[in-house]
C-alpha cells in the first residue's frame, strides 16, 4: 500500500515522563502514538524522560502501531540529546515541533541520515512529521511539505498557532480555517497526509465529533489526540459509510459502462459521472480497503482505461 493510503486517523500523544501511560501503548487502538519529550515534559524531567522512552521502546519490539517521538524544537538546546537517546531504540519517525521553515526540516533530515549510517540501518528509515504551529510555519508550509522525502505528512498544531496569533482558540474553530486550509493544500500538492491538531477538552465528545467531521471535510487524513477515550470517535468519523462505498462502486461500474460506449461521461441516478467523480469514488474505495471494509482489485488502468 502507498504510504499516502496508510491509515493515520488517530495519533495519540503519550507524555514521555509517565511510565504508567507509556506501558499502555501496546493496548491503545490508535493508528499511531507520539511519545512526547516536548511540552508535556517539564524541563526538570527531560533527562529522565529520555531514559524512560529509550528503555520502553527497546523492549517494545513487536509493534502494532506506528511510533513517533516528538523531540524538542531545533531552536532549543535539547533536541540533539533527544535524538541521541531515542534513535537507537528505532522509533518509526520524529515529530518535529515548530517546523517554521523548510530549512529546519532539512537540518533534521541531514542529522537523521548521519544516525542511520552510524546505526547501519536503511537511509530514510526514520520518517518526519513536522508540526505547523506558528504564523511563520503556516506561511512557509507549502515549501516545508516538499522539504524532505522522509515526510509522511504535515501536522497542524492549533494551541501554539493561536498563541502565536495572540488569539483564543474556540470550539467552533473559525479562527483556524485559513491555516488548516493552507496546510491541507500544502500536503495535497506534495502527495503527503495532513494531520489535524488536538482537541483539548477531553470531556466534550460531541464537540470532538463535530471538529473531526469538519477537518475530514477539509481534507485531513487524521488527528492528533491527547486522550485514549478520543480514539473511538475519531475512527467512527473517518470510517467510510456503507452508502458512500456502495455509491462509489456504482460510479466505477457506470464509468466502465461509459467507456464501453465510447464516452467519458454518463448519468447515474440523474447525476453526471465524469473523471473527477470517478477519482473521488476511487479514493473512497481505497480508504474502505485500508479500513478492511472491501477486498477487491483497484487497478486504476482497468478503471480509467489508461494509466
Ligand atoms: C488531557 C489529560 C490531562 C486528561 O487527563 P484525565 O486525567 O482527565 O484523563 P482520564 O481520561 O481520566 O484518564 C484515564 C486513564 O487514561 C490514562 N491516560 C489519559 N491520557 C493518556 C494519554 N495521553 N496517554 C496514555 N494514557 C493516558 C490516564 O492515566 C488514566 O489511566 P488510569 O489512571 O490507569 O486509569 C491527559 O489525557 C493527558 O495528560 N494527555 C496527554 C497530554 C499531552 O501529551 N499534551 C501534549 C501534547 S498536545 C500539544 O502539545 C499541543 C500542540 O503542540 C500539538 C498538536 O495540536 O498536535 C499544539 O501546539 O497544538
Ligand atoms: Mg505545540
Amino acid at each position: 500500500m502507498e504510504d499516502s493510503f496508510r491509515l493515520r486517523r488517530s495519533l495519540l500523544y503519550v507524555p514521555g515522563n509517565m511510565p504508567s501511560m507509556l506501558q499502555n501503548i501496546p493496548i491503545f487502538e490508535s493508528d499511531a502514538v507520539m511519545i512526547d519529550l516536548e511540552d508535556a515534559v517539564p524541563y526538570s524531567e527531560k533527562d529522565a524522560a529520555r531514559t524512560l522512552v529509550h528503555s520502553f521502546l527497546s523492549t517494545y519490539r513487536e509493534r502494532n502501531k506506528e511510533i513517533f517521538v516528538r523531540i524538542n524544537g531545533l531552536k532549543t538546546d535539547w533536541w540533539q540529546q533527544d535524538l541521541l537517546a531515542i534513535l537507537p531504540a528505532l522509533p518509526d519517525g520524529i515529530r518535529l515541533p515548530e517546523a517554521d521553515s523548510p530549512e529546519l526540516v532539512e537540518q533534521l533530515d541531514t542529522v537523521l541520515t548521519e544516525f542511520e549510517e552510524e546505526l547501519g540501518i536503511d537511509i530514510g528509515h526514520f520518517k518526519i512529521l513536522p508540526s505547523i504551529e506558528t504564523a511563520e510555519g503556516v506561511i512557509n508550509c507549502i515549501k516545508t511539505a516538499r522539504s524532505s522525502n522522509r515526510l509522511i505528512g504535515l501536522a497542524f498544531g492549533a494551541e501554539d498557532y493561536t498563541a502565536s496569533l495572540e488569539i483564543e482558540r474556540t470550539k467552533t474553530g473559525e479562527e483556524l480555517f485559513a491555516a488548516r486550509t493552507r496546510v491541507v493544500w500544502a500536503c495535497k500538492a506534495a502527495g503527503i497526509q495532513a494531520i489535524d491538531t488536538i482537541f483539548s477538552d477531553v470531556s466534550d465528545m460531541e464537540a470532538l465529533r463535530r471538529e473531526t467531521t469538519l477537518i475530514k471535510t477539509l481534507g485531513f487524513s487524521g488527528k492528533s489526540l491527547v486522550n485514549p477515550r478520543q480514539i473511538e470517535i475519531v475512527h467512527e468519523v473517518f470510517a467510510p459509510k456503507q452508502e458512500e462505498v456502495d455509491y462509489a462502486l456504482q460510479v466505477i461500474e457506470a464509468i466502465q459502462k461509459a467507456r464501453e460506449m465510447g464516452t467519458g461521461v454518463i448519468s447515474l441516478g440523474g447525476k453526471m459521472i465524469d473523471a473527477p467523480v470517478v477519482k473521488r469514488a476511487l479514493k473512497i474505495l481505497k480508504t474502505a480497503q485500508a479500513h478492511g471494509l472491501i477486498d477487491m482489485p483497484l487497478d486504476e488502468e482497468v478503471i480509467y482505461g489508461h494509466k
